[in-house]
């Protein structure tokens, strides 16, 4: 078990490349399941999630097959093996194989997900989904069994708008008899781009980035090959950081219409934040001022980029607040940002950042991966050296965090727990 470190107080310069989406890449990696033969998909981000998803395919049968960051995946001997337990608990995405295996073979045993805790993270939408499509979905002991004779396109109206539930309906619809409806769905461009896979499968669909996606199901679907769009909350963390501690940074391979709630918001705090083709410019030359936000579904504020953007704030003159609407509970950077120095009240379900703060390096645990990104930004800014643990949950959405911030200028390594430290770490 590892740990990292920061040597806070330099600043960041030059160039970072971000790489393709987690919150895609952990979708198209179950999508395959459906193909009939060979799919390709290039780009995707070198993360634990996307390794851990690579093995569950291979534990159902799967032959996968990375080169750096492509992946080949041959789905053809790929069998409806039940998942109760395992791997499966690792992560929030393994619940794609809910919707891909039961599109698949009208059948899946998936132990109920993990990923970061951010208050309670209900799965009845989806499960309201493939009821609707004609499953029957039972929870024995932890695990969801999902079994249909046959699955028929359905109207599917989501009480909530859900990035999981959309993409999840999708991958169990699109081989449905008959046309699927969903209402209120979500628009993130990860569901474009997930969809964007499906249709070069063969599946058709129509509506992606609307709020009503409709699917005509067809009785297969293929290999192809896909790459995989950006990572718009990985690009983020990188514009908070250089605006908390950059002069001058060029984030390159973005699409910067995925990100304009964030760009909007930092401009608002007197950023220079400039545009052009596949690159966002950050540069920090005047005092910012401090900025309210509300995390709101795509495409408002991310309630991803929450945590970090707290961060931010610490640095800045006045109160912000924040208030995330999609996840009240994700809170639990604030205590750690607290014994850095920082001075944030909750009220109400918001969260009252004060500054400005000279931050100081301090032992803190990301007890998730967003709550390691906000860590990460105010190490950067603080006094001295931050110790952060936890450093799993990090891993798992930020390929090559360390390298990506050396290369900006940044102190910041890794290294090895003592025992001492990794007791201390799992009893704390
Ligand atoms: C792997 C992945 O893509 N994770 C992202 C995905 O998570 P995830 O797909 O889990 O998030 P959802 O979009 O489903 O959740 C949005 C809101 O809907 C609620 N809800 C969701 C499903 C459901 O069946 N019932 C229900 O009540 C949730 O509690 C939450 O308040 O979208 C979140 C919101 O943008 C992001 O923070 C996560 O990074
Ligand atoms: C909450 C996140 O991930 P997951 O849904 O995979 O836990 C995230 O990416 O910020």
């Amino acid at each position: 078990m590892q740990k990292l470190l920061i040597e806070g107080g330099h600043e960041l310069n030059g160039k970072v490349r971000i790489s393709g989406a987690k919150n895609s890449a952990v979708a198209l990696l179950p999508a395959s399941i459906l193909a009939d033969s060979t799919v390709t998909l290039e780009g995707l981000p070198e993360i634990s999630d996307v390794y851990t998803l690579g093995d569950l395919l291979e534990e159902i049968g799967g032959s996968v097959s990375w080169d750096g960051q492509d992946v080949t995946i041959h789905p053809e001997k790929m069998i409806a093996m039940p998942l109760p337990n395992g791997k499966v608990k690792k992560l929030r995405a393994s619940y794609y194989f809910m919707g891909a295996m039961l599109g698949k073979f009208n059948k899946a045993v998936i132990g109920l997900p993990g990923g970061c805790y951010l208050g309670p993270r209900p799965i009845d939408q989806h499960i309201k989904g493939f009821e609707a499509l004609g499953a029957e979905v039972t929870n024995e002991q932890g695990a969801i069994y999902l079994r249909a004779k046959e699955l028929r396109g359905a109207r599917i109206y989501l009480d909530v708008v859900s990035v999981g539930a959309t993409i999840n309906i999708m991958l169990a619809a699109v081989k449905a008899k008959g046309k699927t409806i969903i209402e209120n769905a979500a628009k993130e461009p990860e569901i474009i781009d997930v969809a964007t896979l499906l249709t070069n499968m063969g599946a058709k669909i129509k509506g992606v980035g609307t709020d009503v996606i409709r699917i005509e199901g067809v009785p297969s679907l293929h290999g192809c090959k896909h790459t995989i769009i950006p990572d718009r909350i990985e690009a983020g963390t990188y514009a908070i950081a250089a605006a908390a501690q950059g002069k001058e940074v060029v984030i390159d391979n973005v699409i910067s219409q995925h990100m304009e709630s964030l760009i909007a918001k930092l401009r608002e705090m007197g950023v220079t934040v400039e545009e052009s083709d596949e690159q966002l410019y950050i540069a920090n030359r005047k005092p910012l001022k401090s900025v309210d936000l509300k995390t709101l579904v795509y495409p408002g504020f991310p309630t991803d980029l929450q945590q970090p953007f707290t961060s931010l704030l610490t640095k800045v003159t006045g109160a912000g607040i924040i208030t995330d609407t999609i996840y009240s509970a994700r809170l639990k950077h604030i205590d750690e940002l607290r014994r850095m120095n920082a001075t944030i009240k909750v009220e109400g379900g918001s969260v009252i950042v004060s500054g400005p703060t000279a931050l100081q390096g301090a032992k803190v645990k990301a007890s998730d991966l967003r709550a390691g990104a906000a860590l990460i930004i105010a190490g950067l800014m603080a006094n001295g050296v931050t110790e952060i643990t936890g450093v799993d949950h990090i891993d798992r959405g930020y390929e090559k965090i360390t390298e990506k911030l050396t290369s900006l200028g940044a102190n910041i390594w890794r290294k090895d727990m003592t025992q001492k430290e990794i007791t201390y770490f799992q009893n704390s």
